[in-house]
């Protein structure tokens, strides 16, 4: 993982003689063991990381603009169950309170979910009618707890082999384990990891409950203040930008709502421009009901555009918008099978 260079040595001791760096703060959310706190490793790994954990996802995108975190480590969205609205959300800033935020790096994680809990006597149930069946029976569940974002990812395990039992949403996944292990009944379970099974003492009772084998989540990287530069930095001395396709950007917007084909003018902007789409998203703007905020990703870097296509796009988009915004360029880091 490629990020912009920081080092902290704000808090080194006067006494000696050369400044003792101080762990660079990065944010995620947590529990530890969270699928956050996993990607948060991959990306933040060896010493001069002070990972932190925080409750919530705007608690990540808090700590970053206040300058408590440097970076932060948000999931984006994930291949069966789509996009995370917390991170989206974060990302609109209606409320104006994370301006400076922008995104400067991307993980990608392969999910595996287990259901962590407590064995209770009773056979596993069978037939196997869902890619993961049961390795203990489940009659005593009478709920489950996790991220929204992961009981999505496993639905057809929890309408098969847990129809009725009551789903609670739940801040993380290792949030639920915690959850889960602090119910002296025993009759609470949690979608999680496995490594949260070990860090919170509970037995898995199903593996690989995911919907699909090929679940993967996708985590932004978000820094503040650095957006002109932070894409040269994260990119800098390493290979070529591939004609743009070795990096991603992300702009929002809102366009005229009653101007027709105001939106597909805008998305011509990057048509005209030569540069790929990778994912459009939308949320009520909140300015009127029914009026949206757009997010566009696409295939290309502000900051190292020989042909000026970015910054071409980029200029007719503000011709066309109401308003847009810059929201950060980095490395892409997608290895899909055939590179789709
Ligand atoms: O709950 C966690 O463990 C998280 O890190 C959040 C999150 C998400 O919001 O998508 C991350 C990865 C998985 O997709 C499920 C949950």
């Amino acid at each position: 993982m490629e990020l912009p260079a920081v080092t902290n040595r704000d808090g080194a001791r006067e006494a000696s003689a050369a400044p003792v760096p101080v762990p660079v703060p990065v944010a995620f959310l947590g529990p530890l063991s969270s699928y956050s706190h996993q990607a948060t490793k991959s990306a933040f790994s060896g010493p001069g990381w002070d990972l932190t954990p925080t409750e919530t996802i705007k608690e990540v995108f808090e700590a970053v603009q206040a300058g408590a975190a440097v970076y932060g480590v948000v999931p984006f969205e994930n291949s069966t169950h789509g996009t995370v609205t917390f991170t989206l959300d974060g990302l609109a800033d209606r409320a104006g309170r994370c301006a400076d935020i922008a995104v400067c790096a991307e993980v990608y994680l392969d999910v595996h979910h287990c259901l962590l809990g407590h064995r209770r006597g009773g056979p596993p149930l069978s037939p196997a009618v869902t890619r993961a069946t049961p390795l203990a029976g489940l009659a005593h569940i009478r709920r489950v707890y996790s991220h929204p974002q992961a009981l999505g990812q496993s639905a057809a395990f929890l309408a098969t082999y847990l129809r009725g039992v009551e789903l609670v949403d739940v801040s993380s996944t290792s949030r639920a384990a915690e959850l889960t292990a602090a119910d002296e009944s025993g009759t609470s379970a949690a979608v999680a990891s496995e490594l949260a099974a070990e860090a919170m003492g509970l037995e898995v009772l199903a593996r690989s409950i995911e919907d699909r084998e090929d679940n993967t989540t996708r985590f932004f990287v978000l820094c503040k203040g650095v957006r002109e530069g932070s894409g040269k930095a994260v990119g800098e001395g390493k290979e070529g930008n591939e004609g743009g396709n070795g990096y991603k950007s992300l702009v929002s917007f809102t366009v005229p709502h009653r101007t027709p084909g105001a939106l597909a003018d805008v998305l011509h902007c990057f048509k005209e421009a030569g540069l790929n789409l990778t994912s459009i998203n939308s949320l009520p703007s909140l300015v009127q009901p029914f009026h949206y905020l757009f997010f566009v990703e696409f295939e290309g870097c502000r900051f190292d555009d020989p042909q000026g296509r970015v910054q071409r796009a980029v200029e007719d988009v503000g011709r066309i918008a109401q308003r847009w915004r810059w929201l950060g360029s980095w490395r892409n880091q997608w290895r899909g099978k055939g590179g789709e």
